[in-house]
Protein backbone atom coordinates (compact mmCIF):
# COMPACT_ATOMS: atom_id res chain seq x y z
CA UNK A 1 0.00 0.00 0.00
CA UNK A 2 1.29 3.44 -0.50
CA UNK A 3 0.27 6.35 1.43
CA UNK A 4 0.56 9.70 1.23
CA UNK A 5 0.41 12.41 4.69
CA UNK A 6 -0.86 15.74 4.60
CA UNK A 7 1.52 18.30 5.52
CA UNK A 8 0.06 18.80 8.86
CA UNK A 9 0.59 14.96 9.69
CA UNK A 10 4.35 14.94 8.86
CA UNK A 11 4.67 17.99 11.12
CA UNK A 12 2.79 16.50 13.47
CA UNK A 13 5.24 13.37 12.96
CA UNK A 14 8.36 15.06 12.83
CA UNK A 15 7.68 17.42 15.99
CA UNK A 16 8.61 14.92 18.64
CA UNK A 17 12.00 14.26 16.62
CA UNK A 18 12.96 17.27 16.13
CA UNK A 19 12.63 18.01 19.72
CA UNK A 20 14.69 15.04 20.34
CA UNK A 21 17.34 16.85 18.20
CA UNK A 22 17.42 14.28 15.20
CA UNK A 23 18.98 16.11 12.30
CA UNK A 24 16.25 15.63 10.15
CA UNK A 25 17.45 18.68 7.53
CA UNK A 26 20.95 16.33 7.36
CA UNK A 27 19.36 14.01 6.83
CA UNK A 28 16.85 14.88 4.08
CA UNK A 29 19.74 16.79 2.99
CA UNK A 30 22.24 13.87 2.19
CA UNK A 31 19.54 11.79 0.29
CA UNK A 32 18.78 14.49 -1.47
CA UNK A 33 22.66 15.42 -2.99
CA UNK A 34 22.81 11.91 -3.35
CA UNK A 35 19.91 11.23 -5.72
CA UNK A 36 21.06 14.05 -7.57
CA UNK A 37 24.65 12.83 -8.04
CA UNK A 38 23.38 9.41 -9.24
CA UNK A 39 21.10 11.19 -11.64
CA UNK A 40 23.76 13.45 -12.85
CA UNK A 41 25.79 10.83 -12.83
CA UNK A 42 23.68 8.89 -14.99
CA UNK A 43 22.42 11.08 -17.44
CA UNK A 44 26.22 11.77 -18.32
CA UNK A 45 26.88 8.37 -18.85
CA UNK A 46 23.78 8.07 -21.42
CA UNK A 47 25.48 10.92 -23.07
CA UNK A 48 28.79 9.85 -23.31
CA UNK A 49 29.80 9.05 -26.59
CA UNK A 50 29.69 5.13 -27.84
CA UNK A 51 26.74 4.77 -25.16
CA UNK A 52 23.67 3.70 -26.46
CA UNK A 53 20.67 6.41 -27.21
CA UNK A 54 18.32 6.51 -23.92
CA UNK A 55 15.16 8.64 -23.22
CA UNK A 56 15.63 12.24 -22.37
CA UNK A 57 13.57 13.71 -19.73
CA UNK A 58 11.51 10.07 -18.73
CA UNK A 59 11.67 7.29 -17.40
CA UNK A 60 13.89 4.43 -18.68
CA UNK A 61 13.52 0.69 -19.30
CA UNK A 62 15.62 0.38 -15.92
CA UNK A 63 14.08 3.18 -13.36
CA UNK A 64 16.98 5.79 -13.66
CA UNK A 65 16.33 8.95 -16.05
CA UNK A 66 17.52 9.05 -19.35
CA UNK A 67 16.47 11.13 -22.61
CA UNK A 68 12.67 11.18 -23.92
CA UNK A 69 13.88 11.71 -27.41
CA UNK A 70 16.31 9.29 -28.90
CA UNK A 71 19.54 10.68 -29.66
CA UNK A 72 22.64 8.82 -31.53
CA UNK A 73 25.71 8.38 -29.57
CA UNK A 74 27.68 11.88 -29.24
CA UNK A 75 24.67 13.86 -29.58
CA UNK A 76 25.25 15.81 -26.50
CA UNK A 77 24.45 19.86 -27.01
CA UNK A 78 27.81 20.72 -25.96
CA UNK A 79 30.21 18.14 -26.94
CA UNK A 80 32.07 17.27 -24.17
CA UNK A 81 31.29 20.35 -22.03
CA UNK A 82 29.13 20.11 -19.10
CA UNK A 83 26.97 17.43 -20.29
CA UNK A 84 29.66 15.71 -22.60
CA UNK A 85 31.44 12.64 -21.33
CA UNK A 86 31.96 11.09 -18.14
CA UNK A 87 33.33 8.51 -16.58
CA UNK A 88 30.98 6.45 -14.62
CA UNK A 89 30.30 8.49 -11.60
CA UNK A 90 32.06 11.38 -12.46
CA UNK A 91 30.28 14.56 -11.77
CA UNK A 92 32.98 16.75 -11.32
CA UNK A 93 32.78 20.22 -13.87
CA UNK A 94 28.75 19.51 -13.58
CA UNK A 95 26.42 22.65 -13.33
CA UNK A 96 23.23 22.75 -10.87
CA UNK A 97 21.31 25.54 -10.37
CA UNK A 98 19.28 26.04 -6.81
CA UNK A 99 16.23 27.75 -7.09
CA UNK A 100 15.97 28.61 -3.25
CA UNK A 101 13.07 29.90 -1.25
CA UNK A 102 12.42 31.58 2.42
CA UNK A 103 12.13 28.00 4.62
CA UNK A 104 12.93 24.71 5.61
CA UNK A 105 12.73 23.75 1.80
CA UNK A 106 15.30 26.18 0.63
CA UNK A 107 17.59 25.39 3.91
CA UNK A 108 17.22 21.46 2.73
CA UNK A 109 18.28 22.62 -1.13
CA UNK A 110 20.93 24.76 -0.04
CA UNK A 111 22.89 22.02 2.29
CA UNK A 112 22.27 19.71 -0.25
CA UNK A 113 23.90 22.86 -3.02
CA UNK A 114 26.72 22.07 -0.34
CA UNK A 115 27.36 18.56 -1.05
CA UNK A 116 27.44 18.69 -3.99
CA UNK A 117 29.65 21.60 -4.16
CA UNK A 118 31.75 19.68 -2.05
CA UNK A 119 31.23 16.57 -4.80
CA UNK A 120 32.99 19.16 -7.58
CA UNK A 121 29.93 20.50 -9.45
CA UNK A 122 29.47 24.14 -9.59
CA UNK A 123 27.07 25.38 -8.05
CA UNK A 124 24.91 28.31 -8.33
CA UNK A 125 21.90 29.15 -5.45
CA UNK A 126 19.17 31.70 -6.49
CA UNK A 127 17.90 33.14 -3.62
CA UNK A 128 14.11 33.88 -4.20
CA UNK A 129 13.57 35.38 -1.23
CA UNK A 130 15.16 38.74 1.04
CA UNK A 131 15.98 36.16 3.75
CA UNK A 132 17.08 32.35 3.81
CA UNK A 133 18.02 29.78 5.64
CA UNK A 134 21.10 30.92 7.42
CA UNK A 135 22.77 27.94 7.85
CA UNK A 136 22.47 26.43 5.02
CA UNK A 137 23.61 29.36 3.02
CA UNK A 138 26.53 29.51 5.00
CA UNK A 139 27.33 25.97 4.49
CA UNK A 140 27.09 26.19 1.07
CA UNK A 141 28.92 29.16 0.78
CA UNK A 142 32.12 27.50 2.68
CA UNK A 143 31.87 24.64 0.00
CA UNK A 144 32.45 27.02 -2.90
CA UNK A 145 29.21 27.55 -4.17
CA UNK A 146 27.70 30.48 -5.99
CA UNK A 147 24.83 32.95 -5.05
CA UNK A 148 22.66 35.15 -7.14
CA UNK A 149 19.44 36.90 -5.61
CA UNK A 150 16.37 37.44 -7.90
CA UNK A 151 16.55 41.15 -6.14
CA UNK A 152 19.76 41.58 -7.99
CA UNK A 153 19.39 39.95 -11.41
CA UNK A 154 17.04 39.70 -13.77
CA UNK A 155 14.76 36.75 -14.46
CA UNK A 156 15.54 36.22 -18.31
CA UNK A 157 19.14 35.77 -17.33
CA UNK A 158 18.10 33.04 -14.33
CA UNK A 159 16.39 31.33 -17.09
CA UNK A 160 19.50 31.51 -19.29
CA UNK A 161 21.87 30.15 -16.35
CA UNK A 162 19.48 27.92 -16.23
CA UNK A 163 19.14 26.66 -19.66
CA UNK A 164 22.73 25.78 -19.22
CA UNK A 165 22.65 23.84 -15.99
CA UNK A 166 22.70 20.26 -16.03
CA UNK A 167 20.42 19.45 -13.10
CA UNK A 168 17.81 22.47 -11.11
CA UNK A 169 17.00 21.73 -7.64
CA UNK A 170 13.68 23.37 -7.05
CA UNK A 171 13.86 24.27 -3.32
CA UNK A 172 11.39 27.02 -3.18
CA UNK A 173 8.48 25.89 -1.26
CA UNK A 174 7.89 22.56 0.44
CA UNK A 175 4.79 21.55 2.87
CA UNK A 176 4.80 25.02 4.07
CA UNK A 177 3.52 26.57 1.04
CA UNK A 178 0.28 28.72 1.10
CA UNK A 179 -1.19 29.25 -2.22
CA UNK A 180 0.44 30.21 -5.31
CA UNK A 181 3.76 30.90 -5.59
CA UNK A 182 4.18 34.44 -5.49
CA UNK A 183 6.50 37.25 -6.67
CA UNK A 184 9.29 36.67 -7.39
CA UNK A 185 9.39 32.94 -7.00
CA UNK A 186 6.01 32.83 -9.33
CA UNK A 187 7.65 34.53 -11.92
CA UNK A 188 10.87 32.70 -12.07
CA UNK A 189 9.02 29.67 -12.15
CA UNK A 190 6.32 30.54 -15.21
CA UNK A 191 9.59 32.09 -17.37
CA UNK A 192 11.53 28.38 -16.60
CA UNK A 193 8.20 26.75 -17.45
CA UNK A 194 7.57 28.84 -20.84
CA UNK A 195 11.25 28.30 -21.38
CA UNK A 196 11.00 24.65 -20.98
CA UNK A 197 7.49 24.53 -22.84
CA UNK A 198 9.36 26.34 -25.76
CA UNK A 199 11.68 24.13 -26.66
CA UNK A 200 11.24 21.21 -29.40
CA UNK A 201 10.47 17.96 -28.29
CA UNK A 202 13.60 16.08 -27.29
CA UNK A 203 15.75 19.28 -27.00
CA UNK A 204 18.45 18.79 -24.44
CA UNK A 205 17.37 20.31 -21.15
CA UNK A 206 18.36 20.53 -17.32
CA UNK A 207 16.90 17.77 -14.93
CA UNK A 208 14.62 19.21 -12.98
CA UNK A 209 14.93 17.60 -9.23
CA UNK A 210 11.92 18.69 -7.15
CA UNK A 211 13.15 19.14 -3.04
CA UNK A 212 9.85 17.44 -1.52
CA UNK A 213 7.37 18.78 -3.64
CA UNK A 214 7.32 20.56 -6.91
CA UNK A 215 7.00 24.35 -5.81
CA UNK A 216 3.64 26.37 -6.37
CA UNK A 217 2.00 22.20 -6.34
CA UNK A 218 -1.54 22.18 -3.64
CA UNK A 219 0.67 19.62 -1.52
CA UNK A 220 -2.82 18.11 0.53
CA UNK A 221 -5.06 18.11 -2.61
CA UNK A 222 -2.91 17.80 -5.72
CA UNK A 223 -3.98 21.10 -7.33
CA UNK A 224 -1.92 22.81 -9.89
CA UNK A 225 -3.38 26.83 -9.37
CA UNK A 226 -0.21 28.62 -10.73
CA UNK A 227 3.30 28.40 -12.27
CA UNK A 228 4.85 25.16 -11.29
CA UNK A 229 8.22 23.96 -12.88
CA UNK A 230 7.55 20.22 -13.75
CA UNK A 231 9.79 17.91 -11.81
CA UNK A 232 11.51 14.79 -13.93
CA UNK A 233 11.92 13.49 -10.17
CA UNK A 234 10.05 14.47 -6.34
CA UNK A 235 12.75 13.60 -3.51
CA UNK A 236 10.08 13.83 -1.05
CA UNK A 237 11.00 13.89 2.61
CA UNK A 238 9.09 11.30 5.40
CA UNK A 239 6.27 10.27 3.74
CA UNK A 240 4.29 10.74 0.32
CA UNK A 241 2.16 14.10 0.21
CA UNK A 242 -1.12 13.86 -1.67
CA UNK A 243 0.19 16.00 -4.81
CA UNK A 244 2.46 13.46 -5.23
CA UNK A 245 -0.28 11.14 -6.15
CA UNK A 246 -3.25 13.41 -7.02
CA UNK A 247 -4.19 14.61 -10.46
CA UNK A 248 -2.86 17.26 -11.85
CA UNK A 249 0.05 17.48 -9.57
CA UNK A 250 1.23 13.96 -9.78
CA UNK A 251 2.26 14.75 -13.79
CA UNK A 252 4.29 17.54 -12.49
CA UNK A 253 6.48 15.27 -9.67
CA UNK A 254 8.02 13.15 -12.27
CA UNK A 255 9.78 9.70 -10.61
CA UNK A 256 8.91 10.43 -7.18
CA UNK A 257 11.40 9.11 -4.09
CA UNK A 258 10.39 8.66 -0.77
CA UNK A 259 13.30 8.91 1.80
CA UNK A 260 12.53 7.81 5.33
CA UNK A 261 13.21 10.19 7.75
CA UNK A 262 11.86 7.74 10.57
CA UNK A 263 8.53 9.31 11.21
CA UNK A 264 7.07 6.54 11.27
CA UNK A 265 3.87 7.12 9.63
CA UNK A 266 3.95 4.34 7.34
CA UNK A 267 4.53 1.79 10.12
CA UNK A 268 1.48 2.32 12.12
CA UNK A 269 -1.39 -0.19 10.94
CA UNK A 270 -3.92 2.31 9.14
CA UNK A 271 -7.75 1.04 9.10
CA UNK A 272 -9.09 3.88 7.14
CA UNK A 273 -7.98 7.02 5.58
CA UNK A 274 -9.17 10.59 6.43
CA UNK A 275 -9.67 14.36 5.21
CA UNK A 276 -7.00 16.13 5.10
CA UNK A 277 -5.73 17.94 8.47
CA UNK A 278 -6.79 14.76 10.42
CA UNK A 279 -4.12 13.34 12.71
CA UNK A 280 -1.79 10.87 12.04
CA UNK A 281 -4.39 8.19 13.49
CA UNK A 282 -7.22 8.75 11.10
CA UNK A 283 -4.66 7.17 8.68
CA UNK A 284 -3.07 8.75 5.11
CA UNK A 285 -5.44 11.39 3.55
CA UNK A 286 -4.37 9.13 -0.23
CA UNK A 287 -3.84 5.39 -0.17
CA UNK A 288 -3.17 3.34 -3.49
CA UNK A 289 -3.08 -0.09 -3.58
CA UNK A 290 -0.22 -2.34 -4.46
CA UNK A 291 -0.43 -6.15 -6.12
CA UNK A 292 -0.55 -7.81 -2.97
CA UNK A 293 -3.29 -5.27 -1.53
CA UNK A 294 -5.16 -6.59 -4.53
CA UNK A 295 -4.34 -10.35 -3.56
CA UNK A 296 -5.17 -9.75 -0.19
CA UNK A 297 -8.64 -8.78 -1.61
CA UNK A 298 -9.84 -10.69 -4.11
CA UNK A 299 -11.58 -13.72 -3.57
CA UNK A 300 -10.49 -17.08 -4.41
CA UNK A 301 -12.74 -19.69 -4.99
CA UNK A 302 -12.26 -22.90 -2.78
CA UNK A 303 -13.43 -26.56 -3.37
CA UNK A 304 -17.01 -26.12 -1.69
CA UNK A 305 -18.00 -22.96 -3.89
CA UNK A 306 -20.63 -23.17 -7.06
CA UNK A 307 -21.12 -20.41 -9.40
CA UNK A 308 -24.01 -18.88 -6.73
CA UNK A 309 -21.74 -18.54 -3.95
CA UNK A 310 -18.76 -17.06 -6.25
CA UNK A 311 -21.17 -14.62 -7.05
CA UNK A 312 -23.75 -13.77 -9.83
CA UNK A 313 -23.65 -10.33 -11.86
CA UNK A 314 -26.20 -8.60 -13.22
CA UNK A 315 -25.52 -6.60 -16.38
CA UNK A 316 -28.11 -4.03 -17.92
CA UNK A 317 -26.27 -2.67 -20.47
CA UNK A 318 -26.22 -1.86 -24.27
CA UNK A 319 -29.08 -0.67 -26.80
CA UNK A 320 -29.53 -1.32 -29.83
CA UNK A 321 -27.76 1.79 -30.98
CA UNK A 322 -25.00 0.50 -28.78
CA UNK A 323 -24.31 -3.03 -28.45
CA UNK A 324 -20.87 -3.68 -28.03
CA UNK A 325 -21.10 -1.93 -24.62
CA UNK A 326 -23.12 -4.91 -23.20
CA UNK A 327 -20.54 -7.36 -24.74
CA UNK A 328 -17.68 -5.47 -22.94
CA UNK A 329 -19.34 -5.41 -19.47
CA UNK A 330 -20.49 -8.83 -20.13
CA UNK A 331 -16.69 -9.35 -21.32
CA UNK A 332 -14.80 -7.61 -18.23
CA UNK A 333 -17.76 -9.14 -15.41
CA UNK A 334 -17.16 -12.96 -17.11
CA UNK A 335 -13.22 -12.36 -17.47
CA UNK A 336 -12.70 -10.84 -14.05
CA UNK A 337 -14.22 -14.67 -12.90
CA UNK A 338 -17.83 -14.01 -12.11
CA UNK A 339 -19.42 -17.71 -11.22
CA UNK A 340 -22.12 -16.00 -13.33
CA UNK A 341 -23.29 -13.06 -15.57
CA UNK A 342 -27.11 -12.56 -16.21
CA UNK A 343 -27.26 -10.17 -19.16
CA UNK A 344 -30.89 -8.07 -19.39
CA UNK A 345 -31.65 -5.96 -22.23
CA UNK A 346 -32.52 -6.07 -25.77
CA UNK A 347 -33.37 -9.64 -27.70
CA UNK A 348 -30.80 -8.83 -30.37
CA UNK A 349 -28.01 -7.33 -28.35
CA UNK A 350 -28.61 -10.79 -26.35
CA UNK A 351 -27.38 -12.63 -29.11
CA UNK A 352 -24.93 -10.45 -29.61
CA UNK A 353 -23.77 -11.47 -26.10
CA UNK A 354 -24.23 -14.81 -26.38
CA UNK A 355 -22.43 -15.04 -29.65
CA UNK A 356 -18.93 -13.70 -28.05
CA UNK A 357 -20.06 -15.19 -24.61
CA UNK A 358 -21.89 -18.60 -24.50
CA UNK A 359 -21.77 -18.93 -20.92
CA UNK A 360 -23.72 -15.82 -20.31
CA UNK A 361 -27.36 -16.11 -19.39
CA UNK A 362 -30.20 -13.98 -20.57
CA UNK A 363 -32.99 -14.72 -18.04
CA UNK A 364 -33.88 -12.87 -14.83
CA UNK A 365 -33.05 -13.90 -11.54
CA UNK A 366 -30.98 -13.39 -8.30
CA UNK A 367 -27.53 -11.56 -8.47
CA UNK A 368 -25.18 -10.53 -5.79
CA UNK A 369 -24.28 -7.57 -7.72
CA UNK A 370 -25.50 -5.22 -10.41
CA UNK A 371 -23.87 -3.52 -13.48
CA UNK A 372 -26.00 -0.66 -15.09
CA UNK A 373 -25.40 1.34 -17.52
CA UNK A 374 -22.72 1.24 -19.75
CA UNK A 375 -24.07 1.96 -23.61
CA UNK A 376 -27.85 3.00 -22.25
CA UNK A 377 -27.80 6.80 -22.93
CA UNK A 378 -29.87 8.72 -20.47
CA UNK A 379 -31.47 10.52 -22.89
CA UNK A 380 -32.51 7.72 -25.77
CA UNK A 381 -36.27 7.24 -25.86
CA UNK A 382 -35.60 3.91 -28.09
CA UNK A 383 -33.36 3.21 -24.15
CA UNK A 384 -36.65 2.97 -22.53
CA UNK A 385 -37.01 -0.33 -21.56
CA UNK A 386 -33.22 -0.42 -20.44
CA UNK A 387 -34.24 2.67 -18.68
CA UNK A 388 -36.86 1.16 -16.43
CA UNK A 389 -34.69 -2.03 -16.30
CA UNK A 390 -32.11 0.35 -14.65
CA UNK A 391 -34.51 2.36 -12.46
CA UNK A 392 -35.76 -1.20 -11.12
CA UNK A 393 -32.27 -2.13 -10.12
CA UNK A 394 -31.30 1.56 -8.66
CA UNK A 395 -34.81 1.18 -6.34
CA UNK A 396 -34.02 -2.18 -5.16
CA UNK A 397 -29.90 -1.15 -4.28
CA UNK A 398 -30.81 2.13 -2.59
CA UNK A 399 -32.92 0.54 -0.37
CA UNK A 400 -36.74 2.50 -2.41
CA UNK A 401 -37.65 -1.01 -2.47
CA UNK A 402 -38.51 -3.57 0.77
CA UNK A 403 -36.26 -6.11 1.03
CA UNK A 404 -39.27 -8.53 0.80
CA UNK A 405 -39.85 -7.33 -2.77
CA UNK A 406 -36.22 -7.26 -4.02
CA UNK A 407 -34.46 -10.34 -1.24
CA UNK A 408 -32.19 -7.67 -0.19
CA UNK A 409 -30.29 -4.92 -1.72
CA UNK A 410 -26.89 -5.72 -3.04
CA UNK A 411 -23.95 -3.39 -4.36
CA UNK A 412 -24.14 -2.11 -7.42
CA UNK A 413 -21.83 -0.34 -10.69
CA UNK A 414 -23.57 2.87 -11.70
CA UNK A 415 -22.11 3.67 -14.99
CA UNK A 416 -22.41 5.86 -18.27
CA UNK A 417 -26.17 6.76 -18.61
CA UNK A 418 -27.30 5.69 -15.23
CA UNK A 419 -25.48 7.82 -13.58
CA UNK A 420 -28.26 10.45 -15.06
CA UNK A 421 -30.97 8.03 -13.32
CA UNK A 422 -29.78 8.21 -9.95
CA UNK A 423 -32.57 10.17 -8.37
CA UNK A 424 -32.23 8.85 -4.66
CA UNK A 425 -29.35 8.75 -2.03
CA UNK A 426 -27.33 5.67 -2.56
CA UNK A 427 -25.48 3.43 0.34
CA UNK A 428 -21.44 3.47 -0.53
CA UNK A 429 -22.13 -0.46 -1.57
CA UNK A 430 -23.74 1.52 -5.25
CA UNK A 431 -20.21 2.69 -7.17
CA UNK A 432 -20.77 5.17 -9.43
CA UNK A 433 -17.99 5.23 -12.22
CA UNK A 434 -18.17 8.77 -14.45
CA UNK A 435 -15.70 10.01 -16.13
CA UNK A 436 -14.78 13.96 -15.64
CA UNK A 437 -17.44 15.31 -18.10
CA UNK A 438 -20.27 12.92 -16.89
CA UNK A 439 -19.10 13.96 -12.74
CA UNK A 440 -19.30 17.40 -14.27
CA UNK A 441 -23.05 16.89 -15.39
CA UNK A 442 -23.87 14.91 -12.57
CA UNK A 443 -22.94 17.79 -9.98
CA UNK A 444 -24.54 20.65 -12.00
CA UNK A 445 -27.82 18.42 -11.57
CA UNK A 446 -27.03 18.55 -7.98
CA UNK A 447 -27.04 21.98 -8.14
CA UNK A 448 -23.37 22.80 -8.14
CA UNK A 449 -21.93 25.30 -10.24
CA UNK A 450 -18.74 23.74 -11.37
CA UNK A 451 -18.03 22.73 -15.49
CA UNK A 452 -15.35 20.11 -16.54
CA UNK A 453 -12.38 21.90 -16.30
CA UNK A 454 -13.58 22.72 -12.45
CA UNK A 455 -13.20 19.20 -12.28
CA UNK A 456 -10.25 18.46 -13.51
CA UNK A 457 -8.48 20.85 -11.65
CA UNK A 458 -9.59 19.46 -8.59
CA UNK A 459 -10.64 15.82 -8.90
CA UNK A 460 -10.28 15.27 -5.42
CA UNK A 461 -12.41 18.08 -4.20
CA UNK A 462 -15.25 16.69 -6.52
CA UNK A 463 -14.82 13.03 -5.86
CA UNK A 464 -15.59 13.54 -2.79
CA UNK A 465 -18.53 16.33 -3.12
CA UNK A 466 -20.08 14.08 -5.06
CA UNK A 467 -19.28 10.99 -2.86
CA UNK A 468 -21.14 13.45 0.03
CA UNK A 469 -23.95 14.81 -2.00
CA UNK A 470 -24.92 11.06 -3.32
CA UNK A 471 -23.89 8.64 -0.32
CA UNK A 472 -22.43 6.75 -3.06
CA UNK A 473 -18.37 5.30 -3.39
CA UNK A 474 -17.47 7.75 -6.48
CA UNK A 475 -14.84 6.35 -8.54
CA UNK A 476 -13.68 9.32 -11.46
CA UNK A 477 -12.11 7.84 -13.94
CA UNK A 478 -8.91 9.34 -15.57
CA UNK A 479 -5.11 8.59 -16.05
CA UNK A 480 -4.84 8.38 -12.33
CA UNK A 481 -8.57 7.49 -11.42
CA UNK A 482 -9.70 9.07 -7.81
CA UNK A 483 -12.05 6.69 -5.64
CA UNK A 484 -13.54 8.51 -2.94
CA UNK A 485 -15.49 6.26 -0.62
CA UNK A 486 -16.71 6.06 2.93
CA UNK A 487 -13.38 5.20 4.49
CA UNK A 488 -11.04 7.68 2.46
CA UNK A 489 -9.50 8.21 -0.97
CA UNK A 490 -7.31 6.07 -3.28
CA UNK A 491 -5.23 7.34 -6.01
CA UNK A 492 -4.93 4.70 -8.73
CA UNK A 493 -2.32 4.97 -11.44
CA UNK A 494 -1.94 1.91 -12.82
CA UNK A 495 -2.83 1.53 -16.60
CA UNK A 496 -0.73 3.00 -19.63
CA UNK A 497 -2.21 6.33 -21.74
CA UNK A 498 -2.77 4.02 -24.23
CA UNK A 499 -5.79 2.90 -22.23
CA UNK A 500 -7.85 5.85 -23.03
CA UNK A 501 -10.10 3.85 -25.58
CA UNK A 502 -13.74 3.61 -26.59
CA UNK A 503 -15.16 0.74 -24.25
CA UNK A 504 -12.39 0.52 -21.52
CA UNK A 505 -14.87 2.00 -19.06
CA UNK A 506 -17.38 -0.87 -20.20
CA UNK A 507 -14.90 -3.34 -19.03
CA UNK A 508 -14.03 -1.83 -16.10
CA UNK A 509 -17.86 -1.63 -15.04
CA UNK A 510 -17.76 -5.20 -15.73
CA UNK A 511 -14.99 -6.29 -14.08
CA UNK A 512 -16.16 -4.04 -10.91
CA UNK A 513 -19.32 -5.72 -10.73
CA UNK A 514 -17.65 -8.99 -10.32
CA UNK A 515 -15.51 -8.24 -7.50
CA UNK A 516 -18.93 -6.52 -5.58
CA UNK A 517 -20.78 -9.90 -6.62
CA UNK A 518 -18.49 -12.05 -5.29
CA UNK A 519 -17.67 -10.17 -1.66
CA UNK A 520 -21.30 -8.67 -1.76
CA UNK A 521 -22.15 -10.02 1.88
CA UNK A 522 -18.74 -8.46 3.48
CA UNK A 523 -19.28 -5.04 0.66
CA UNK A 524 -22.96 -4.85 2.55
CA UNK A 525 -21.56 -5.47 6.34
CA UNK A 526 -18.76 -2.91 5.98
CA UNK A 527 -19.59 -0.08 3.08
CA UNK A 528 -16.05 1.48 3.22
CA UNK A 529 -14.83 -2.11 1.23
CA UNK A 530 -16.73 -1.25 -1.81
CA UNK A 531 -13.60 2.04 -2.69
CA UNK A 532 -11.12 -0.58 -2.12
CA UNK A 533 -12.54 -3.20 -4.64
CA UNK A 534 -12.89 0.01 -6.87
CA UNK A 535 -9.29 0.45 -6.22
CA UNK A 536 -8.15 -3.18 -6.66
CA UNK A 537 -10.66 -3.02 -10.08
CA UNK A 538 -8.89 -0.25 -11.65
CA UNK A 539 -5.50 -1.64 -10.46
CA UNK A 540 -6.55 -5.13 -12.36
CA UNK A 541 -7.69 -3.12 -15.40
CA UNK A 542 -4.54 -1.36 -15.53
CA UNK A 543 -2.64 -4.22 -15.24
CA UNK A 544 -4.31 -5.99 -18.32
CA UNK A 545 -3.94 -2.69 -20.26
CA UNK A 546 -0.33 -2.94 -19.91
CA UNK A 547 -0.07 -6.92 -20.60
CA UNK A 548 -2.30 -5.93 -23.95
CA UNK A 549 0.23 -3.01 -24.70
CA UNK A 550 3.09 -5.07 -24.79
CA UNK A 551 4.95 -2.67 -22.24
CA UNK A 552 5.20 -2.65 -18.34
CA UNK A 553 4.48 0.02 -15.63
CA UNK A 554 5.61 -1.61 -13.04
CA UNK A 555 8.49 1.43 -13.09
CA UNK A 556 5.36 4.25 -12.88
CA UNK A 557 3.78 2.09 -10.12
CA UNK A 558 7.19 1.48 -8.06
CA UNK A 559 7.77 4.90 -8.50
CA UNK A 560 4.29 6.36 -7.32
CA UNK A 561 4.65 8.55 -10.54
CA UNK A 562 1.78 9.68 -12.91
CA UNK A 563 1.22 7.62 -16.22
CA UNK A 564 2.17 8.20 -19.40
CA UNK A 565 2.54 6.83 -22.88
CA UNK A 566 6.36 6.03 -21.89
CA UNK A 567 5.86 2.00 -23.38
CA UNK A 568 3.69 -0.23 -25.20
CA UNK A 569 1.42 0.21 -28.06
CA UNK A 570 -1.94 0.81 -28.54
CA UNK A 571 -5.09 -1.47 -26.76
CA UNK A 572 -8.26 -1.96 -28.00
CA UNK A 573 -11.21 -2.77 -24.98
CA UNK A 574 -12.12 -6.25 -26.04
CA UNK A 575 -8.25 -7.64 -25.34
CA UNK A 576 -8.45 -5.90 -21.76
CA UNK A 577 -11.34 -7.86 -20.73
CA UNK A 578 -9.39 -11.28 -22.41
CA UNK A 579 -6.32 -10.21 -20.35
CA UNK A 580 -7.67 -9.84 -17.23
CA UNK A 581 -7.60 -13.66 -15.85
CA UNK A 582 -3.60 -13.62 -16.67
CA UNK A 583 -3.30 -9.91 -14.61
CA UNK A 584 -5.63 -11.63 -11.58
CA UNK A 585 -3.19 -14.78 -11.68
CA UNK A 586 0.11 -12.69 -11.79
CA UNK A 587 -1.23 -10.94 -8.90
CA UNK A 588 -2.49 -13.68 -6.93
CA UNK A 589 1.03 -15.39 -7.41
CA UNK A 590 2.70 -12.03 -6.35
CA UNK A 591 4.24 -11.35 -10.22
N1 LIG B 1 10.19 20.34 9.59
C1 LIG B 1 11.32 19.65 9.48
O1 LIG B 1 12.00 19.34 10.41
C2 LIG B 1 11.80 19.22 8.21
C3 LIG B 1 11.44 19.96 7.11
N2 LIG B 1 11.99 19.70 5.96
C4 LIG B 1 11.82 20.64 4.87
O2 LIG B 1 11.17 21.80 5.29
C5 LIG B 1 10.06 22.07 4.47
C6 LIG B 1 9.07 22.82 5.25
O3 LIG B 1 9.70 23.97 5.69
P1 LIG B 1 8.94 25.26 6.12
O4 LIG B 1 7.95 24.94 7.13
O5 LIG B 1 9.97 26.26 6.49
O6 LIG B 1 8.15 25.71 4.84
P2 LIG B 1 8.61 25.89 3.34
O7 LIG B 1 10.06 25.93 3.18
O8 LIG B 1 7.87 24.89 2.57
O9 LIG B 1 7.99 27.28 2.95
C7 LIG B 1 7.78 28.28 3.87
C8 LIG B 1 8.32 29.57 3.36
O10 LIG B 1 7.86 29.82 2.08
C9 LIG B 1 7.08 31.02 2.07
N3 LIG B 1 5.91 30.76 1.27
C10 LIG B 1 4.79 30.11 1.65
N4 LIG B 1 3.93 30.07 0.63
C11 LIG B 1 4.51 30.72 -0.40
C12 LIG B 1 4.09 31.03 -1.71
N5 LIG B 1 2.90 30.66 -2.16
N6 LIG B 1 4.92 31.71 -2.52
C13 LIG B 1 6.13 32.08 -2.09
N7 LIG B 1 6.59 31.84 -0.83
C14 LIG B 1 5.77 31.15 0.00
C15 LIG B 1 6.73 31.32 3.49
O11 LIG B 1 6.58 32.69 3.67
C16 LIG B 1 7.89 30.73 4.24
O12 LIG B 1 8.92 31.68 4.29
C17 LIG B 1 9.66 20.73 3.95
O13 LIG B 1 8.94 20.83 2.75
C18 LIG B 1 10.98 20.06 3.78
O14 LIG B 1 11.56 20.40 2.54
C19 LIG B 1 13.09 18.76 5.85
O15 LIG B 1 14.25 19.45 6.16
C20 LIG B 1 12.91 17.61 6.76
C21 LIG B 1 12.68 18.04 8.13
K1 LIG C 1 10.12 22.42 -3.55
Amino acid sequence: MIEAWTAPDVRAAEKPLLAAGEPLMSRAAHALAATVLRDVAARRRSLAPGSPPRLRGGLGSDGLPGEAAVRGPGAGRRGAGARGAGARGDVRGARAVLLVGAGNNGGDTLFAGALLARRGLAVTAVLAAPRVHDAGLAALRAAGGRVVSLFDVRVPVVVAEVAEADVVLDGLVGIGAHGVLRPPAGGLVRALADARAALPHGAPRPWVVAVDVPSGIGVDDGTVAGPVLPADRTVTFGALKPGLVLPPAVHLAGIVEVVDLGLGLGDRRVTGGGAPGRSPASGPAVRRLEARDVAALLRVPGPRDHKYTRGVVGVVAGTEAFPGAAVLAVSGAARAGAGMVRYLGPESVGALVLGRRPEVVTTGGRVQSWVLGPGVPADDDAADDQGRRIFGALAAVTGLLSADVTGGAVPAVVDAGAIELVEHRCPPSVVITPHAGELTALMQRLGHGVDRAGVEAEPLRWARAAHEATGATVLLKGSVTVIAGQDGVFAQADGPAWLATAGAGDVLAGLLGTLLASRSADVLARPGLAAELAAAAVLLHGRAAWAVSGGSGDAQARAGAGTGARAGGPVVALDVADALPAAIADVLAGA
